[in-house]
C-alpha cells in the first residue's frame, strides 16, 4: 500500500493569482481521501500536479516513498503508477469494454490480459460485459468500466475527478458504494475530488477541506463534521448553527443559554458552532425575551428543517427534526440543545 505525501504545493497560471497556495496533504496507504472545496479552489489543479500533467511552481509530491514531483524532479505521468477516473468515464468509444479495461495492461501475455480484464470487470460488478461497446452501457456502468480500467494495472494511487457528477442521485449512492468497495478490495490509495459534502463524508476515510488553494482542515469525516477547524469549514461540510458566544470554562454563554463546549475556554468571545440536529424545538419559555419564533418549515421526508428567529442572533437558526413537525411560521418556540459545541475565538487583527 502506498502513502501519498503532498507538501507545499504552490501554483499560479498567471502572475499574481495563486491557485495552489502551499497545499499539504497526506493520505496513508490504502485509504480514500476526499478533497472537498468550492468551485475554483484548486482541486483539479492539485489532481493534475499529482498525475504529472502539470509542473507546479513549488512543492513536492511523494508516492510510495519516491518523489514524483519536486525541485528538479518531474516523473512523466505514465511512470507514476497512477490510475485516473475522469468526470464522465471517458472510455474509448471505438473499443469494446474488454479492450478499454485492458488498455493499460502492457507487457503481459494475451491470456494474462484477458484474465485480469475479467477479474476487474467482476470486481466492479460487470462480469461478462467485455464484448459490449461503451454506448451500450448506462452512465453508471461506464463509470464502473472506467474504474476497472484505472485499477487493472494495479496502480499505487487512483485519482477520481468528480466521477459521479453525471449520474442521477438514485444511481450515485450505489456506484459510490461499489467504487469504495472496489478500491478497498485492491488496497489502492485513492483521492476523490468532489464539491459534494455528502459524498465526501459518506464515501471517504479522510476529508481534506480546501479553501483558496490550501487545506483548511483534514480529518476523518466525523472530525471535520463534529470538530470543524473554523466556522467556514463548519458551514461548508454541512448545515451549521453559528451563534455569538463567550467561553465560561466548560460551557459557552449564548442566546440559546449555556451550551457545553467540546474544549473548555475561558473569557474567549467568538462563534459557537452547533449542528441543526443538535437543536430541538420545545414549548415556548415563559420569559418573553428568550422566546424564539418559527420563520419557515421545510419538510424533506426523513427530516424537517425549521428556521427560527432567535432574539440576539442575526441569522436564522436551523433546527433539524426527525419526521414531520407540527409548527407554523409565527409560532413561538423554545430551543433545547443536546451534545457539545465548538467555540472559535474571534481572530485578532494580526492573525487575519
Ligand atoms: N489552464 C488554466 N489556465 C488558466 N487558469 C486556469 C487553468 N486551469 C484552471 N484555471 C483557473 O484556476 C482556478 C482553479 O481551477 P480548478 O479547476 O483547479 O478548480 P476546482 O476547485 O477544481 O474547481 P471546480 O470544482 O469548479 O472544478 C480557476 O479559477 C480556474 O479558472
Amino acid at each position: 500500500m502506498s502513502d501519498l505525501h503532498i507538501t507545499g504545493l504552490t501554483h499560479s497560471y498567471a502572475p499574481g493569482a495563486r491557485i495552489l497556495d502551499g497545499l499539504d496533504l497526506t493520505v496513508p496507504g490504502g485509504r480514500l481521501a476526499a478533497v472537498l472545496g468550492p468551485s475554483g479552489c484548486g482541486k483539479t489543479t492539485m489532481l493534475r500536479v499529482v498525475a504529472g500533467f502539470l509542473r507546479p511552481d513549488a512543492g513536492t509530491v511523494e508516492l510510495d516513498g519516491r518523489t514524483v514531483t519536486g525541485p528538479g524532479v518531474h516523473l512523466p505521468p505514465e511512470r507514476r503508477r497512477i490510475g485516473i477516473v475522469p468526470q464522465e468515464g471517458a472510455l474509448f468509444p471505438h473499443l469494446s469494454v474488454a479492450r478499454n479495461v485492458a488498455f493499460g495492461l502492457t507487457h503481459r501475455t494475451r491470456a494474462e490480459r484477458s484474465r485480469r480484464t475479467e477479474e476487474m470487470l467482476e470486481l466492479v460488478g460487470l462480469p461478462g460485459y467485455g464484448p459490449r461497446m461503451p454506448h451500450e452501457l448506462s452512465g453508471g456502468q461506464q463509470q464502473r468500466v472506467s474504474l476497472a480500467r484505472a485499477l487493472a494495472p494495479a496502480p499505487a494511487l487512483v485519482l477520481l475527478d468528480e466521477p459521479f457528477n453525471a449520474l442521477d442521485s438514485a444511481l450515485r449512492a450505489g456506484v459510490r458504494a461499489d467504487v469504495r468497495a472496489a478500491l478497498r478490495a485492491t488496497g489502492a490509495t485513492g483521492v476523490l475530488v468532489t464539491h459534494d459534502q455528502q459524498e465526501a463524508l459518506s464515501t471517504a476515510d479522510l476529508v481534506a477541506v480546501v479553501r483558496s488553494g490550501r487545506v483548511a482542515q483534514c480529518g476523518t469525516p466525523q472530525e471535520v463534521y463534529r470538530r470543524p477547524a473554523d466556522p467556514w469549514v463548519a458551514g461548508f461540510v454541512g448545515g451549521a448553527v453559528l451563534l455569538p458566544g463567550t467561553g465560561e470554562g466548560s460551557t459557552a454563554r449564548t442566546a440559546l443559554g449555556p451550551v457545553p463546549l467540546e474544549v473548555p475556554a475561558d473569557g474567549d468571545g467568538g462563534t459557537v458552532v452547533l449542528r441543526p440536529e443538535q437543536l430541538a424545538l420545545t414549548a415556548p419559555p415563559s420569559d418573553d425575551t428568550a422566546r424564539a419564533t418559527v420563520a419557515d418549515v421545510s419538510f424533506h421526508g426523513a427530516d424537517t428543517l425549521v428556521s427560527v428567529l432567535v432574539p440576539g442572533v442575526d441569522a436564522l437558526v436551523q433546527v433539524r427534526a426527525t419526521g414531520p413537525v407540527d409548527r407554523r411560521p409565527g409560532d413561538p418556540v423554545g430551543i433545547a440543545v443536546t451534545g457539545t459545541a465548538t467555540l472559535h475565538p474571534h481572530r485578532t487583527a494580526r492573525e487575519r
